[in-house]
Protein backbone atom coordinates (compact mmCIF):
# COMPACT_ATOMS: atom_id res chain seq x y z
CA UNK A 1 0.00 0.00 0.00
CA UNK A 2 2.76 2.00 0.89
CA UNK A 3 4.23 1.35 -2.43
CA UNK A 4 1.31 2.10 -4.18
CA UNK A 5 1.08 5.80 -2.64
CA UNK A 6 4.53 6.22 -3.08
CA UNK A 7 3.60 5.58 -7.12
CA UNK A 8 0.47 7.63 -7.25
CA UNK A 9 2.05 10.78 -5.33
CA UNK A 10 5.52 10.84 -6.29
CA UNK A 11 7.34 12.96 -3.99
CA UNK A 12 8.90 14.29 -7.16
CA UNK A 13 6.23 14.92 -9.80
CA UNK A 14 7.20 14.05 -13.21
CA UNK A 15 9.45 11.44 -12.36
CA UNK A 16 7.27 8.34 -12.98
CA UNK A 17 8.54 6.30 -15.66
CA UNK A 18 6.76 5.54 -18.80
CA UNK A 19 7.07 1.78 -18.25
CA UNK A 20 5.95 1.93 -14.63
CA UNK A 21 2.90 3.98 -16.17
CA UNK A 22 1.03 1.05 -17.10
CA UNK A 23 1.51 -0.87 -13.91
CA UNK A 24 0.26 2.08 -12.41
CA UNK A 25 -2.60 2.59 -14.40
CA UNK A 26 -3.40 -0.77 -13.95
CA UNK A 27 -3.20 -0.88 -10.25
CA UNK A 28 -5.17 2.60 -10.41
CA UNK A 29 -8.18 0.99 -12.22
CA UNK A 30 -8.02 -1.86 -9.51
CA UNK A 31 -8.07 1.14 -6.95
CA UNK A 32 -10.94 2.86 -8.95
CA UNK A 33 -13.06 -0.03 -8.93
CA UNK A 34 -12.67 -0.82 -5.54
CA UNK A 35 -13.32 2.92 -4.62
CA UNK A 36 -16.03 2.95 -6.64
CA UNK A 37 -17.69 -0.25 -5.31
CA UNK A 38 -17.00 1.08 -1.79
CA UNK A 39 -18.69 4.71 -2.75
CA UNK A 40 -21.82 2.70 -4.05
CA UNK A 41 -21.63 0.62 -0.67
CA UNK A 42 -21.66 3.89 0.98
CA UNK A 43 -24.54 5.14 -1.09
CA UNK A 44 -26.06 2.05 -0.37
CA UNK A 45 -25.79 2.27 3.02
CA UNK A 46 -26.66 6.40 3.56
CA UNK A 47 -29.86 5.03 1.70
CA UNK A 48 -30.66 2.58 4.47
CA UNK A 49 -30.08 5.24 7.34
CA UNK A 50 -32.64 7.25 5.82
CA UNK A 51 -35.32 5.04 5.09
CA UNK A 52 -34.77 3.55 8.13
CA UNK A 53 -35.26 7.20 9.91
CA UNK A 54 -37.91 8.40 7.96
CA UNK A 55 -39.75 4.93 8.60
CA UNK A 56 -38.88 5.43 12.34
CA UNK A 57 -40.33 9.03 12.26
CA UNK A 58 -43.43 7.99 10.63
CA UNK A 59 -43.79 5.19 13.04
CA UNK A 60 -42.99 7.68 15.90
CA UNK A 61 -45.46 10.37 14.57
CA UNK A 62 -48.45 7.89 14.26
CA UNK A 63 -47.57 6.15 17.52
CA UNK A 64 -47.63 9.56 18.70
CA UNK A 65 -50.97 10.13 16.91
CA UNK A 66 -52.49 6.91 17.69
CA UNK A 67 -51.71 7.01 20.99
CA UNK A 68 -52.41 10.40 21.86
CA UNK A 69 -54.53 10.96 24.93
CA UNK A 70 -56.66 13.30 23.51
CA UNK A 71 -58.51 14.32 20.74
CA UNK A 72 -61.84 12.55 18.51
CA UNK A 73 -65.65 12.13 18.71
CA UNK A 74 -65.67 10.69 22.11
CA UNK A 75 -62.77 12.96 23.57
CA UNK A 76 -65.07 16.27 22.67
CA UNK A 77 -67.95 14.24 23.57
CA UNK A 78 -67.11 13.56 26.74
CA UNK A 79 -65.32 17.18 27.08
CA UNK A 80 -69.09 18.64 25.99
CA UNK A 81 -70.68 16.95 28.64
CA UNK A 82 -68.34 17.30 31.53
CA UNK A 83 -68.81 20.97 30.29
CA UNK A 84 -72.11 21.37 30.27
CA UNK A 85 -74.16 23.74 32.94
CA UNK A 86 -76.81 22.50 35.36
CA UNK A 87 -78.09 25.38 37.17
CA UNK A 88 -79.08 28.83 36.01
CA UNK A 89 -76.57 31.25 35.85
CA UNK A 90 -74.02 28.58 35.83
CA UNK A 91 -70.38 29.27 34.97
CA UNK A 92 -68.48 26.33 32.49
CA UNK A 93 -65.22 25.98 34.12
CA UNK A 94 -61.83 24.59 33.06
CA UNK A 95 -59.48 23.98 35.74
CA UNK A 96 -55.96 23.47 35.38
CA UNK A 97 -54.01 21.27 37.74
CA UNK A 98 -57.37 19.51 38.48
CA UNK A 99 -55.82 16.35 39.83
CA UNK A 100 -54.08 18.56 42.27
CA UNK A 101 -54.89 19.08 45.99
CA UNK A 102 -56.66 22.95 44.99
CA UNK A 103 -57.77 21.91 41.71
CA UNK A 104 -59.62 18.46 43.06
CA UNK A 105 -61.47 20.15 45.42
CA UNK A 106 -62.20 23.14 43.44
CA UNK A 107 -63.78 21.38 40.39
CA UNK A 108 -66.29 19.39 43.10
CA UNK A 109 -67.18 22.07 44.12
CA UNK A 110 -68.33 23.75 41.09
CA UNK A 111 -69.82 20.20 39.84
CA UNK A 112 -71.85 20.10 43.26
CA UNK A 113 -73.07 23.29 42.59
CA UNK A 114 -74.43 22.73 38.70
CA UNK A 115 -71.24 24.29 37.21
CA UNK A 116 -69.87 22.69 34.14
CA UNK A 117 -66.25 21.50 34.89
CA UNK A 118 -63.65 19.89 32.59
CA UNK A 119 -60.16 19.11 34.32
CA UNK A 120 -56.68 19.24 32.72
CA UNK A 121 -53.73 18.04 34.30
CA UNK A 122 -50.28 16.65 33.60
CA UNK A 123 -49.81 13.61 36.07
CA UNK A 124 -46.13 14.40 36.59
CA UNK A 125 -44.17 12.73 39.21
CA UNK A 126 -43.34 15.91 41.16
CA UNK A 127 -45.08 14.19 44.07
CA UNK A 128 -46.37 10.81 43.94
CA UNK A 129 -48.78 10.49 40.87
CA UNK A 130 -51.14 7.53 42.53
CA UNK A 131 -52.10 9.92 44.56
CA UNK A 132 -53.69 12.30 41.78
CA UNK A 133 -54.85 9.46 39.68
CA UNK A 134 -57.06 8.49 42.84
CA UNK A 135 -58.37 11.92 42.91
CA UNK A 136 -59.38 11.69 39.23
CA UNK A 137 -61.04 8.36 40.07
CA UNK A 138 -62.82 10.33 42.26
CA UNK A 139 -63.37 13.46 39.85
CA UNK A 140 -64.35 10.57 37.48
CA UNK A 141 -66.96 9.10 39.66
CA UNK A 142 -68.58 12.88 40.27
CA UNK A 143 -68.59 12.93 36.42
CA UNK A 144 -65.81 15.40 35.96
CA UNK A 145 -64.11 14.64 32.91
CA UNK A 146 -60.25 15.19 33.53
CA UNK A 147 -58.21 15.90 30.33
CA UNK A 148 -54.41 14.51 30.64
CA UNK A 149 -52.19 17.06 28.99
CA UNK A 150 -49.69 20.37 29.76
CA UNK A 151 -50.86 23.69 30.12
CA UNK A 152 -47.60 24.34 28.04
CA UNK A 153 -49.52 22.46 25.10
CA UNK A 154 -51.36 25.15 23.06
CA UNK A 155 -52.68 22.65 20.25
CA UNK A 156 -54.50 21.08 22.92
CA UNK A 157 -55.66 24.42 24.46
CA UNK A 158 -56.65 25.56 21.63
CA UNK A 159 -58.70 22.59 21.08
CA UNK A 160 -60.31 22.65 24.42
CA UNK A 161 -61.33 26.21 23.88
CA UNK A 162 -63.04 25.09 20.13
CA UNK A 163 -65.03 22.23 21.77
CA UNK A 164 -65.97 23.94 24.96
CA UNK A 165 -66.49 28.34 24.99
CA UNK A 166 -65.27 28.24 28.77
CA UNK A 167 -67.02 31.29 30.71
CA UNK A 168 -63.80 30.76 32.99
CA UNK A 169 -60.45 29.35 33.59
CA UNK A 170 -59.28 28.39 37.17
CA UNK A 171 -55.38 28.11 36.67
CA UNK A 172 -54.16 26.13 39.02
CA UNK A 173 -51.68 24.20 37.66
CA UNK A 174 -48.11 25.01 38.58
CA UNK A 175 -45.17 23.53 39.66
CA UNK A 176 -45.39 24.25 43.46
CA UNK A 177 -43.18 23.71 46.64
CA UNK A 178 -40.64 26.47 48.48
CA UNK A 179 -37.41 24.40 48.43
CA UNK A 180 -37.42 22.25 45.65
CA UNK A 181 -36.65 25.23 43.19
CA UNK A 182 -33.14 24.49 44.79
CA UNK A 183 -32.96 20.98 43.02
CA UNK A 184 -35.23 21.21 40.09
CA UNK A 185 -35.28 25.54 39.02
CA UNK A 186 -36.40 24.57 34.98
CA UNK A 187 -39.20 22.85 36.52
CA UNK A 188 -40.72 26.18 37.80
CA UNK A 189 -39.51 28.73 34.52
CA UNK A 190 -41.85 25.78 32.81
CA UNK A 191 -44.82 25.61 34.82
CA UNK A 192 -44.98 28.59 36.20
CA UNK A 193 -43.65 31.22 33.74
CA UNK A 194 -44.10 29.26 30.30
CA UNK A 195 -47.06 27.13 30.88
CA UNK A 196 -48.79 30.27 32.38
CA UNK A 197 -47.78 32.27 28.74
CA UNK A 198 -49.03 29.62 26.43
CA UNK A 199 -52.62 29.59 28.45
CA UNK A 200 -53.09 32.96 28.15
CA UNK A 201 -52.21 33.11 24.58
CA UNK A 202 -54.64 30.48 24.23
CA UNK A 203 -57.19 32.65 26.74
CA UNK A 204 -56.65 35.64 24.74
CA UNK A 205 -57.44 33.95 21.72
CA UNK A 206 -60.31 31.93 22.64
CA UNK A 207 -64.30 33.65 21.74
CA UNK A 208 -65.28 34.72 23.58
CA UNK A 209 -62.23 35.26 26.06
CA UNK A 210 -62.90 33.70 29.68
CA UNK A 211 -62.65 35.39 32.65
CA UNK A 212 -59.09 33.53 34.80
CA UNK A 213 -58.87 33.37 38.25
CA UNK A 214 -55.07 31.97 38.98
CA UNK A 215 -52.96 30.67 41.93
CA UNK A 216 -50.43 32.91 43.00
CA UNK A 217 -48.91 32.64 46.45
CA UNK A 218 -48.51 34.30 49.82
CA UNK A 219 -44.44 33.70 48.82
CA UNK A 220 -44.76 36.63 46.83
CA UNK A 221 -44.23 38.93 50.32
CA UNK A 222 -40.65 37.06 50.96
CA UNK A 223 -38.32 39.73 52.99
CA UNK A 224 -41.45 41.76 53.69
CA UNK A 225 -41.73 42.22 57.35
CA UNK A 226 -44.65 44.47 57.59
CA UNK A 227 -47.25 42.18 59.65
CA UNK A 228 -49.87 41.59 58.35
CA UNK A 229 -49.51 41.06 54.57
CA UNK A 230 -51.52 43.16 52.76
CA UNK A 231 -52.02 43.30 48.91
CA UNK A 232 -50.39 47.07 48.84
CA UNK A 233 -47.36 45.83 50.58
CA UNK A 234 -44.16 45.31 48.68
CA UNK A 235 -43.20 41.53 46.65
CA UNK A 236 -40.40 43.22 45.11
CA UNK A 237 -37.74 40.83 47.68
CA UNK A 238 -38.69 37.24 46.68
CA UNK A 239 -36.70 34.47 48.49
CA UNK A 240 -36.87 31.70 46.12
CA UNK A 241 -37.00 31.13 43.01
CA UNK A 242 -40.52 29.91 43.18
CA UNK A 243 -41.68 32.63 44.64
CA UNK A 244 -40.23 34.44 41.98
CA UNK A 245 -41.89 32.66 38.99
CA UNK A 246 -45.21 33.15 40.97
CA UNK A 247 -44.48 37.45 41.12
CA UNK A 248 -43.65 37.07 38.05
CA UNK A 249 -46.74 35.38 36.81
CA UNK A 250 -48.41 38.64 38.47
CA UNK A 251 -46.63 40.73 36.25
CA UNK A 252 -47.43 38.39 33.07
CA UNK A 253 -50.68 38.41 33.97
CA UNK A 254 -51.18 42.00 34.34
CA UNK A 255 -49.50 42.67 30.53
CA UNK A 256 -52.62 40.01 29.26
CA UNK A 257 -55.01 42.10 31.23
CA UNK A 258 -53.49 45.62 30.06
CA UNK A 259 -53.28 44.15 26.50
CA UNK A 260 -55.74 42.16 25.60
CA UNK A 261 -58.61 42.90 27.85
CA UNK A 262 -58.36 39.67 29.68
CA UNK A 263 -60.50 39.95 33.31
CA UNK A 264 -57.93 38.34 36.17
CA UNK A 265 -58.20 37.92 39.22
CA UNK A 266 -54.69 36.17 41.21
CA UNK A 267 -55.16 34.52 44.67
CA UNK A 268 -52.47 34.70 46.73
CA UNK A 269 -52.59 31.33 49.27
CA UNK A 270 -50.89 31.00 52.74
CA UNK A 271 -50.05 27.25 52.95
CA UNK A 272 -53.04 25.61 52.16
CA UNK A 273 -54.02 22.10 54.15
CA UNK A 274 -56.32 19.00 54.42
CA UNK A 275 -57.51 16.19 53.27
CA UNK A 276 -56.39 14.79 50.00
CA UNK A 277 -53.40 17.32 50.54
CA UNK A 278 -49.86 17.52 49.17
CA UNK A 279 -47.13 15.11 50.18
CA UNK A 280 -44.23 17.10 50.26
CA UNK A 281 -45.79 20.03 52.09
CA UNK A 282 -44.90 19.87 55.90
CA UNK A 283 -48.02 18.76 57.68
CA UNK A 284 -47.97 15.48 55.17
CA UNK A 285 -44.40 14.77 55.54
CA UNK A 286 -44.23 14.97 59.62
CA UNK A 287 -47.72 12.87 59.64
CA UNK A 288 -45.99 10.30 57.33
CA UNK A 289 -42.94 10.50 59.17
CA UNK A 290 -44.08 10.43 62.84
CA UNK A 291 -46.60 7.36 61.74
CA UNK A 292 -43.55 5.60 60.43
CA UNK A 293 -41.54 6.23 64.12
CA UNK A 294 -38.86 8.42 61.78
CA UNK A 295 -37.70 11.84 62.96
CA UNK A 296 -39.05 15.27 61.31
CA UNK A 297 -36.77 18.09 60.87
CA UNK A 298 -38.53 21.53 62.02
CA UNK A 299 -36.63 24.25 61.21
CA UNK A 300 -35.97 26.70 63.30
CA UNK A 301 -35.26 31.06 62.28
CA UNK A 302 -32.93 33.38 63.46
CA UNK A 303 -31.98 34.03 67.11
CA UNK A 304 -33.63 30.57 67.71
CA UNK A 305 -37.24 31.84 66.61
CA UNK A 306 -39.82 29.52 65.82
CA UNK A 307 -41.24 29.56 62.15
CA UNK A 308 -44.63 30.40 61.30
CA UNK A 309 -47.20 29.83 59.10
CA UNK A 310 -50.84 31.32 58.40
CA UNK A 311 -51.83 27.43 57.66
CA UNK A 312 -55.27 27.68 55.64
CA UNK A 313 -57.46 24.90 55.32
CA UNK A 314 -58.83 23.67 52.17
CA UNK A 315 -62.52 24.31 52.22
CA UNK A 316 -61.72 28.00 53.25
CA UNK A 317 -60.05 28.52 50.25
CA UNK A 318 -62.44 26.83 47.84
CA UNK A 319 -64.97 29.15 48.71
CA UNK A 320 -62.48 31.82 47.98
CA UNK A 321 -61.42 30.05 44.47
CA UNK A 322 -65.73 30.03 44.07
CA UNK A 323 -66.22 33.77 45.46
CA UNK A 324 -63.58 35.16 42.93
CA UNK A 325 -65.32 33.17 39.89
CA UNK A 326 -68.53 34.71 40.80
CA UNK A 327 -67.51 38.14 41.43
CA UNK A 328 -65.09 38.01 38.25
CA UNK A 329 -66.26 39.93 35.40
CA UNK A 330 -65.82 39.28 31.74
CA UNK A 331 -63.18 39.53 29.72
CA UNK A 332 -63.32 42.94 27.33
CA UNK A 333 -61.45 41.71 24.36
CA UNK A 334 -61.72 39.61 20.98
CA UNK A 335 -59.41 39.26 17.86
CA UNK A 336 -56.47 40.47 20.07
CA UNK A 337 -57.51 43.86 20.84
CA UNK A 338 -59.41 44.81 23.94
CA UNK A 339 -62.57 46.66 23.92
CA UNK A 340 -62.65 48.56 27.00
CA UNK A 341 -60.24 48.03 29.99
CA UNK A 342 -60.96 45.06 32.12
CA UNK A 343 -60.68 43.77 36.03
CA UNK A 344 -57.88 42.74 37.24
CA UNK A 345 -57.39 42.04 41.20
CA UNK A 346 -55.26 40.59 43.82
CA UNK A 347 -56.07 38.84 46.97
CA UNK A 348 -54.73 37.29 49.90
CA UNK A 349 -56.53 33.91 50.95
CA UNK A 350 -54.92 33.07 54.07
CA UNK A 351 -56.54 32.34 57.70
CA UNK A 352 -55.25 35.19 59.34
CA UNK A 353 -53.86 33.60 62.61
CA UNK A 354 -50.09 32.22 62.04
CA UNK A 355 -49.16 28.94 64.13
CA UNK A 356 -45.37 28.35 64.62
CA UNK A 357 -44.19 24.47 63.00
CA UNK A 358 -43.70 23.06 66.84
CA UNK A 359 -47.05 23.98 67.83
CA UNK A 360 -48.06 22.29 64.34
CA UNK A 361 -46.49 19.15 65.13
CA UNK A 362 -47.86 18.62 68.97
CA UNK A 363 -51.44 19.11 67.29
CA UNK A 364 -50.63 16.46 64.68
CA UNK A 365 -49.03 14.41 68.00
CA UNK A 366 -52.60 14.91 69.61
CA UNK A 367 -54.60 13.60 66.76
CA UNK A 368 -52.37 10.97 65.76
CA UNK A 369 -51.88 9.59 69.48
CA UNK A 370 -47.68 9.06 68.86
CA UNK A 371 -44.93 11.06 70.02
CA UNK A 372 -42.87 12.73 67.24
CA UNK A 373 -38.81 12.47 67.27
CA UNK A 374 -38.11 16.01 66.61
CA UNK A 375 -35.07 16.98 65.61
CA UNK A 376 -34.65 20.70 65.36
CA UNK A 377 -32.40 22.65 62.88
CA UNK A 378 -31.50 26.41 61.86
CA UNK A 379 -33.83 26.77 58.79
CA UNK A 380 -31.16 26.10 55.55
CA UNK A 381 -30.86 29.21 53.19
CA UNK A 382 -32.84 27.80 50.45
CA UNK A 383 -35.63 29.86 50.17
CA UNK A 384 -37.49 29.97 53.25
CA UNK A 385 -39.16 32.79 54.74
CA UNK A 386 -39.72 32.96 58.71
CA UNK A 387 -43.23 33.78 58.83
CA UNK A 388 -46.37 34.15 56.74
CA UNK A 389 -49.71 36.43 57.98
CA UNK A 390 -52.11 37.14 55.91
CA UNK A 391 -54.74 40.78 56.01
CA UNK A 392 -57.57 39.08 54.37
CA UNK A 393 -59.62 42.29 54.73
CA UNK A 394 -60.08 42.82 50.94
CA UNK A 395 -61.07 39.28 50.06
CA UNK A 396 -63.42 39.60 53.01
CA UNK A 397 -64.88 42.94 51.17
CA UNK A 398 -65.35 41.52 47.84
CA UNK A 399 -65.27 38.21 47.77
CA UNK A 400 -67.20 37.28 50.88
CA UNK A 401 -64.46 35.56 52.13
CA UNK A 402 -64.56 33.88 55.65
CA UNK A 403 -62.19 31.30 56.70
CA UNK A 404 -64.04 29.48 59.48
CA UNK A 405 -61.52 26.35 60.11
CA UNK A 406 -58.94 26.50 62.62
CA UNK A 407 -55.30 24.17 62.41
CA UNK A 408 -56.72 22.16 65.42
CA UNK A 409 -59.88 21.81 63.32
CA UNK A 410 -58.73 21.06 60.09
CA UNK A 411 -55.93 18.63 61.11
CA UNK A 412 -58.10 16.90 62.74
CA UNK A 413 -59.91 16.47 59.44
CA UNK A 414 -56.87 15.54 57.43
CA UNK A 415 -55.68 12.94 60.06
CA UNK A 416 -58.87 11.07 59.09
CA UNK A 417 -58.40 11.18 55.92
CA UNK A 418 -54.53 10.32 56.06
CA UNK A 419 -55.10 7.20 58.05
CA UNK A 420 -58.49 6.25 55.99
CA UNK A 421 -56.80 6.73 52.52
CA UNK A 422 -53.42 5.11 53.78
CA UNK A 423 -55.15 1.95 55.29
CA UNK A 424 -53.88 2.81 59.36
CA UNK A 425 -56.25 0.64 61.51
CA UNK A 426 -58.13 3.01 64.35
CA UNK A 427 -55.91 2.02 66.69
CA UNK A 428 -52.97 3.74 64.46
CA UNK A 429 -51.16 0.31 63.28
CA UNK A 430 -50.98 0.02 58.83
CA UNK A 431 -53.57 -1.94 57.55
CA UNK A 432 -51.43 -3.45 54.52
O1 LIG B 1 -48.25 29.82 51.14
C1 LIG B 1 -47.52 29.64 50.22
O2 LIG B 1 -47.25 30.53 49.47
C2 LIG B 1 -46.85 28.33 49.99
O3 LIG B 1 -47.20 27.42 51.05
C3 LIG B 1 -46.46 26.24 51.04
O4 LIG B 1 -45.12 26.54 51.33
P1 LIG B 1 -44.65 26.51 52.84
O5 LIG B 1 -45.34 27.55 53.64
O6 LIG B 1 -43.17 26.52 52.81
O7 LIG B 1 -45.24 25.09 53.34
P2 LIG B 1 -44.52 23.79 53.90
O8 LIG B 1 -43.56 23.26 52.93
O9 LIG B 1 -45.59 22.88 54.34
O10 LIG B 1 -43.71 24.34 55.16
C4 LIG B 1 -44.40 24.86 56.27
C5 LIG B 1 -43.42 25.23 57.34
O11 LIG B 1 -42.77 24.05 57.81
C6 LIG B 1 -41.36 24.22 57.77
N1 LIG B 1 -40.74 22.91 57.47
C7 LIG B 1 -40.92 22.33 56.30
C8 LIG B 1 -40.36 21.09 56.04
C9 LIG B 1 -39.61 20.46 57.01
O12 LIG B 1 -39.07 19.34 56.84
N2 LIG B 1 -39.45 21.09 58.21
C10 LIG B 1 -40.01 22.30 58.49
O13 LIG B 1 -39.85 22.83 59.58
C11 LIG B 1 -41.11 25.25 56.70
O14 LIG B 1 -39.90 25.89 56.95
C12 LIG B 1 -42.31 26.15 56.87
O15 LIG B 1 -42.04 27.10 57.85
C13 LIG B 1 -46.56 25.53 49.71
O16 LIG B 1 -45.67 24.44 49.64
C14 LIG B 1 -46.34 26.46 48.54
O17 LIG B 1 -46.62 25.78 47.35
C15 LIG B 1 -47.23 27.66 48.71
O18 LIG B 1 -47.18 28.51 47.66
Amino acid sequence: MRILEDELFPSTPGKVKIERAHAINRQFNRCFASTSTMFLWALFLIALTASYLSFQSFVDTSSKYLSASWGGLHWEKQIRVSAEVRRPQGISVLVTGAAGFVGSHVSIALHKRGDGVVGLDNFNSYYDPSLKKARKSLLDSQGIFVVEGDVNDGRLLAKLFDVVPFTHVMHLAAQAGVRYAIENPASYVHSNIAGLVTLLEACKAADPQPAIVWASSSSVYGLNEKVPFSESDRTDRPASLYAATKKAGEEITHTYNHIYGLSITGLRFFTVYGPWGRPDMAYFSFTRNILQGKPITIYRGKNRVDLARDFTYIDDIVKGCLGSLDTAEKSTGSGGKKRRPAQYRIYNLGNTSPVTVPTLVSILERHLKVKAKRNVVEMPGNGDVPFTHANISLARAELRYKPTTNLETGLKKFVKWYLRYYGYSPRGSKNL
